[in-house]
């Protein structure tokens, strides 16, 4: 556990408690996740990072209700995930998380504007519009709303994706790899919005990434080894997150 993490359990979005995950059986069992604490404070930026196979995605999958665990307790926003049914699963993933994934994962058949509302419509829920309206006007899509996926950048359909997880307001944000399709300066786009929001707006986001100039948006970058939570960092810098990875035998 961090020092910390009294603090962040007082004012946390998302808590795993024990959480594994076992892929396999047998001799041929996975331990994906092998007993993660973790607490991830509201209205705070925070990166996962470490080596490729550490656990990265399961963690943040089984955080989301993407995955379900083998043990351990999820909560989210203040509900325990593995109390609930399909249904309530299906609306907590609908209502309290937003998404954001590398490979963008827009409707190809639906303009940038369905795009963004389609979750809010599916649910029924009103869009706010002075908040689309900032949403869009901060990403700078205005002029691209009428246009389909394939009529955008990579660069235009993550910040129509990073739109869509933002524009009904969700307790947390998950973004994964989201930047991994891109160029720096789209990069640094999407980047600089999610930053925006969390300054702003006040958003909880957890972002698994790579990228060490990625996770120097972040306030703090924890990092996973061997399905394991082993070390964290504030106040994160590309070279003092690179140093880290160093020694982790990431590069
Ligand atoms: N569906 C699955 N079936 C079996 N093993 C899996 C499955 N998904 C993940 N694993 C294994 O679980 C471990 C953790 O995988 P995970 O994708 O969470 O790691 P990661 O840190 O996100 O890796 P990367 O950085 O390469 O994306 C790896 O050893 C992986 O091979």
């Amino acid at each position: 556990m961090s020092p910390d993490s009294g603090r962040h359990l007082r004012d946390a979005v998302a808590t795993a408690r024990g959480l594994t995950k076992v892929y396999g059986r047998g001799e041929a069992a996975v331990h994906a996740l092998a007993g993660v604490d973790i607490d991830f404070a509201r209205g705070e930026f925070t990166a996962i990072m470490g080596p490729s196979g550490s656990g990265k995605s399961t963690l943040m999958h089984c955080m989301a209700a993407l995955d379900t665990p083998t043990s351990g307790q999820v909560v989210v926003d203040g509900v325990d995930v593995s109390t609930l049914g399909d249904k309530a699963l299906t609306r907590l993933r609908r209502d309290r998380i937003g998404f954001v994934f590398q490979s963008f994962n827009l409707v190809p058949t639906l303009s940038a504007a369905e795009n963004i509302t389609l979750p809010m419509d599916i649910a029924g829920r009103k869009v706010d519009k002075d908040w689309y309206d900032t949403v869009v006007g901060i990403l700078g899509l205005g002029p691209r709303l009428s246009h389909r996926p394939n009529e955008l950048s990579g660069g235009q359909q993550q910040r129509v994706a990073s739109a869509r997880a933002l524009v009904g307001r969700p307790a947390i944000v998950f973004a994964d790899e989201p930047t991994g399709n891109l160029d720096s300066r789209s990069s640094a786009e999407v980047l600089g919005f999610l930053r925006r929001s969390v300054d702003e707006f006040g958003q909880s986001i957890v972002m698994v990434t790579h990228e060490p100039s990625a996770a120097a948006y972040a306030d703090r970058v924890v990092f996973m080894a061997d399905g394991s939570f082993v070390d964290e960092m504030r106040r994160p810098t590309a070279e003092s997150v690179l140093d880290r990875m160093k020694t982790m035998g990431d590069l």
